[in-house]
């Protein structure tokens, strides 16, 4: 299918809600240790407001540097609990999304935004709390000529992302993981958190020896 000149493919399937839900209660960097540190998007995209994040599922969107067309094309193709994965080329002239487009996400059931490129508008995202995480701000609107695609494997920050993969973002950043190893994520994370409860703990121990001898 295509919408003008932004192509649109839909045959691929979104995960359950119930298999996102676990996934809400580890941080990425605990998911990222449970693939082996890898599938991690590069550090230099970042929540826009403090306190940002999300978990959802993949809705890749490619966009020319600076135009936002295929964005505005893909609000219709937003399901509740999607995540707009949006590689815009790391193009820092052009905000590829603004307060206005962040609002129409939420509207659709949207759970956040990450974008390989710049944004506006971050104050207002903030207080609306749309979870959107980027390269930088800048005030200059983006052109909205296309081409694009919507539905299509992108690469953002270094990583492939395919429609439908899940997407953990939070303050430290973005992992992305291919559906077939969530189950073995889950179970991987699971051990994480017991072993960094237990540097907790020693950590605890060696606060109580030094203020005994200090
Ligand atoms: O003008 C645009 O397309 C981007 C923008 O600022 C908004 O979505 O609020
Ligand atoms: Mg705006």
């Amino acid at each position: 299918m295509t919408q003008d000149n932004v192509r649109v493919s839909s045959a691929w399937e979104r995960v359950e809600g119930q298999v996102l839900d676990q996934f809400r209660a580890h941080s990425v960097a605990n998911l990222g240790d449970a693939l082996d540190r890898l599938n991690i998007v590069d550090g230099g995209i970042a929540p826009i407001w403090n306190g940002a994040k999300a978990v959802g599922t993949a809705l890749p969107i490619l966009t020319v540097a600076g135009d936002n067309k295929a964005v505005i094309a893909a609000l219709e193709h937003i399901r509740p609990g999607d995540i707009l994965v949006i590689n815009a080329f790391g193009h820092d002239g052009r905000a590829i999304i603004g307060d206005n487009l962040a609002q129409r996400f939420a509207v659709y059931g949207a759970a956040g935004a990450v974008v390989d490129g710049y944004v506006r508008d971050a104050a207002i995202i903030g207080e609306l709390g749309v979870p959107v995480f980027a390269r930088g701000l800048t005030p200059a609107g983006p052109f909205k000529n296309g081409p694009g695609t919507i539905g299509e494997p992108v690469a953002i920050g270094g990583v492939v992302v395919n429609p439908g993969d899940i997407v953990a973002a939070d303050g430290d950043g973005v992992i992305v993981i291919p559906p077939h190893r969530a189950d073995e994520a889950l179970r991987a994370v699971e051990e994480i958190v017991a072993r960094e409860a237990a540097l907790d703990a020693e950590v605890e121990t060696l606060r109580n020896q030094v203020k005994a001898v200090r």
